[in-house]
């Protein structure tokens, strides 16, 4: 029987909108083989000043800014929905296009902080293409979907409705972050603690369990990959 080859590196494509600290755990991962066998192949950006564009040209990966409004899908102050929704389904259809089409052709697109919601233009095409998406919520499956969770759990917590929150890394649907958890991590709350100390200590274990996902789904992607080259 041919030996089989090793498969050609995991090709990852990081999507952020902030700071990039995840990005930068993940750079740093595969750097050491913390995640193996991977490569990341460029950063997407919807905002221009994202400092996350900084990590990666650090690194030497090669990043795009890519916004509804910036590169003329959504009129500035559009409000009409039926206008709004048309201007996300034709964003989502040329970043697909942009994915599949162009130098970038991922394994895996990791969601860092990626602060937009994909509509079916997006995933529908990502999907037929066997691309697998995954993305990093700082709240336990079904608990703060959305945007500010961890401002979310800290109020409730101050208001004894929980005694804790958590972290996760999923994969995505169409339902915000509703697809299958990979991996999850349960995050005590502590009383006196103030929000900023309890955002510290989510992004510390954030940043562990974003390399640990990635890992465990790249070694799946690369495991498949050597399967087909037999
Ligand atoms: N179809 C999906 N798209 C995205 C998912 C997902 O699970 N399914 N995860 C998000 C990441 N995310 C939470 O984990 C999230 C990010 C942003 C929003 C949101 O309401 N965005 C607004 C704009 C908000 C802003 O610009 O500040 C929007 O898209 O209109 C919700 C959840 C990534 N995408
Ligand atoms: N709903 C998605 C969401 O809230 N994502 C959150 O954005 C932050 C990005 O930090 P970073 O830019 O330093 O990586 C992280 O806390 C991540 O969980």
């Amino acid at each position: 029987m041919t030996p089989a080859r090793n498969p050609e590196p995991c090709r990852i494509v990081v999507m952020a909108s902030g700071n990039g600290s995840n990005l930068q755990a993940i750079i740093d991962a595969v750097r050491d083989g913390r995640i193996p066998d991977s490569k990341i192949i460029g950063l997407i950006v919807n905002r221009g000043k994202a400092f996350a564009t900084q990590r990666a040209e650090k690194a030497g990966i090669p990043w795009e800014y890519f916004n509804l409004v910036s590169h003329g899908f959504q009129a500035k102050g559009e409000k009409d929905p039926q206008r709004v929704q048309e201007a996300r389904d034709h964003y989502d259809a040329a970043l697909a296009r942009k994915l599949l089409d162009g130098d970038y052709k991922p394994d895996l697109v990791i969601l860092a902080g990626w602060m937009y919601v994909f509509g079916k233009q997006f995933l529908g095409p990502l999907e037929a293409a066997g691309i697998k998406i995954i993305n990093l919520h700082p709240a336990l499956p079904g608990q703060y979907d959305g945007t500010n969770a961890i401002g979310r759990a800290f109020d409730d917590f101050q208001a004894g409705k929980i005694k804790g929150t958590g972290i996760m890394v999923h994969y995505v649907i169409t339902q915000v972050d509703r697809g299958e958890p990979i991996l999850v991590r349960e995050i005590e709350c502590r009383e006196g603690e103030e929000l900023s100390e309890l955002e510290q200590r989510i992004h510390s274990h954030e940043h562990e369990l974003i390399v640990e996902a990635a890992a465990k789904v790249t070694k799946e992607i690369q495991r498949k990959k050597g399967l087909l080259q037999q």
